[in-house]
């Protein structure tokens, strides 16, 4: 088994309308707990490193634990760039391995946007890699810039078809009210369906992405805060509104918040429970093994992907 595209992936949870996770990696423990899910519940699976995950453990690293993974588990994994922010950082990671990129010119003018997508799209098509790009912008967190609710902007249907025809993308993430990080409402939780279905009629068999797409669960934020962690008013995306946005043409989601919320509850509760243990391995374990509780409860009750490999 080696590193695959996401091509296949996406025409199989299109056709079935569910959607692939898309689990952000930055270490060893992480991409260990989502791959014994992932081969427990037989289900596809994207793994994907943003620019600080590479500059935190570097871009070999993952390489070469992504690889092992593959090797241990027999798994088929997409190996994808989250947020690419420009055209080098693309082509180095097309060019070290990686089997999909994200470019994310969504800050840009949509001309310019378009442009620099093409130039991705022209570079990774020729090497077999496929792209992901974004119109419309998210609110929150992202690569430790906070996108604020006012510059958040939603994805305009006709825009999105003209954006696709014209850089030959493979899939789109679209803002319709997720964000990123663990503060996404205030009260009421609200997704544009109308808009998300809208884009997915005028874009049959097409894959749309969700960013931003972690639940917060509350059992998770209270663990932290009863462990001494302060997140005060965490909240995300209900997981019913996930399983709609898979039956509207949304075939990727990302999860990043979600992994570390179980991972920091587990290991806060280890060391506060256990105050003389200082060997890694001791809270490093349950962590990893919170990480795969999670990422089987997403691959069954969120995405819908369990058995689908
Ligand atoms: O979109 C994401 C990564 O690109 C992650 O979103 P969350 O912060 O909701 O987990
Ligand atoms: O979209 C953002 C992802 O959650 C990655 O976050 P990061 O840039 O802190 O690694
Ligand atoms: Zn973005
Ligand atoms: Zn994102």
């Amino acid at each position: 088994m080696s590193l695959v595209t996401s091509k296949d992936m996406f025409k199989k949870a299109y056709e079935g309308q569910y959607a692939v996770g898309a689990f952000n990696v930055n270490n060893m423990e992480i991409i260990q707990g989502i791959v014994d899910a992932a081969k427990e519940e037989r289900a596809p699976l994207i793994l994907q490193v943003s620019a600080g995950a590479r500059k935190y453990a570097k871009h070999i690293y993952l390489m070469k634990l992504v690889e092992a993974a593959i090797e241990d588990s027999g798994l088929p994994i997409c190996l994808h760039l989250d947020h690419g922010e420009d055209f080098e950082i693309c082509k180095s990671c097309i060019d070290g391995g990686f089997t999909s990129v994200m470019i994310d010119g969504s800050k840009l003018p949509f001309e310019e946007n378009i442009a620099l997508t093409r130039k991705v799209v022209e570079y990774a098509h020729g090497r077999g890699v496929v792209v992901e790009a974004e119109l419309g912008r998210l609110a929150g967190i992202e690569d430790a810039v906070n996108v604020s609710t006012k510059d958040a902007t939603y994805t305009d249907p006709d825009q999105a078809v003209e954006f696709v025809e014209r850089t030959g993308v493979d899939s789109l993430a679209i803002a319709i009210g997720t964000s990123h990080g663990a503060y996404k409402f205030k009260g009421e939780s609200n997704l544009d369906f109308d808009r998300l279905a809208t884009i997915s009629r005028l874009l049959p068999a097409f894959p749309l992405v969700l960013h931003g797409a972690s639940t917060v669960l509350p059992e998770f934020v209270e663990k932290c805060n009863n462990y001494g962690g302060q997140l005060k008013g965490a909240q995300g995306v209900p997981e019913d509104m996930l399983r709609r946005a898979g039956q509207l043409g949304v075939c990727k989601i990302n999860i990043d918040t979600d992994l570390r919320l179980a991972m920091t509850a587990s290991i806060r509760e280890h060391l506060s429970k256990n105050p003389a243990d200082f060997d890694p391995r001791q809270y490093l374990k349950p962590a990893r093994a919170a990480i795969t509780g999670m990422v089987k409860h997403k691959i069954r009750n969120v995405l819908n992907c369990s058995g689908r490999l």
